[in-house]
């Protein structure tokens, strides 16, 4: 994923300034910075969630900036793992089912996309038979079903928003084992916003956003 000259406005506000990333394939990315800096709104424009005022999104050789409507959405839902910090599942599915969704909105057919969902839910020790919704879950296990449902479609990234932020230490170490274990058991770049200095420090790179004088975010 390479992001060039991002800039983002919001009520003629600037939260983002000239911004450049690039997450290659088998590397891991933390950013990083006070709260307010623009980190969550910059993964949202990675994602091509949020509108760019200017600059470029590029993801697996394909410009995700210039893709429109259905184009982008289809780009993102094979391409783009999101984990968002309190998970985003849908309570009154069971884990299997939250997993296998994305898949099957990308076009898996059914037995490959429960296939893949089983095996991703096993490989982080999620109980795969049970009906029971996902509401019953632990915080834990239910970020691990996060990180499963962003797998299922094999994408090129995973954007994790404060994946381990509402985890006590243990949880936190589990997910971030996962989560940094990724980029080489599955061959994707991983992007984390994260406060929490120890997940930070296990990134291969670190990407400040700060608070200049004009109160426009700036990297560093
Ligand atoms: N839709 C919006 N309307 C107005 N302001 C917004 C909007 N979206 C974001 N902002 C502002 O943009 C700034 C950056 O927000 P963002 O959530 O990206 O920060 P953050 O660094 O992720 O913060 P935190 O660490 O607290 O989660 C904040 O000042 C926020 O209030």
């Amino acid at each position: 994923m390479e992001a060039k000259g991002l800039r983002y406005e919001v009520n003629d506000r600037v939260i983002l300034d000239d911004v450049d990333l690039t997450a290659g394939k088998g590397s891991s990315t933390a950013i990083v910075g006070p709260s307010g800096t623009g980190k969550t709104t910059l993964l949202m424009c990675l994602a091509g969630i949020l509108p760019i005022k200017a600059g470029r999104v590029r993801i697996a050789g394909q410009d995700l900036t210039a893709a429109k409507g259905r184009d982008r959405a289809g780009l993102r839902l094979r391409e783009i793992g999101l984990i968002y910090q309190f998970g985003e599942l849908l309570p009154e599915l069971s884990p299997i089912d939250n997993v296998t969704l994305p898949a099957l909105l990308a076009g898996i057919r059914r037995k490959e996309a429960y296939g893949r969902a089983r095996r991703l839910l096993t490989e982080l020790e999620v109980e795969t038979l049970s009906e029971a919704p996902t509401a019953l879950l632990s915080g834990g296990e239910r970020q691990r079903v996060a990180v499963a449902r962003a797998l299922v479609t094999e994408p090129t990234v995973v954007l994790a928003d404060e994946p381990t932020g509402s985890l006590d230490p243990a949880s936190t170490e589990l997910v971030a084992n996962l989560l940094f274990g990724l980029p080489e058991t599955h061959g994707c770049a991983l992007v984390v916003v994260t406060h929490n200095d120890r997940v930070a420090a296990r990134a291969d790179s670190v990407f400040r956003l700060g608070v200049q004088a004009d109160d426009a975010a700036v990297t560093s």
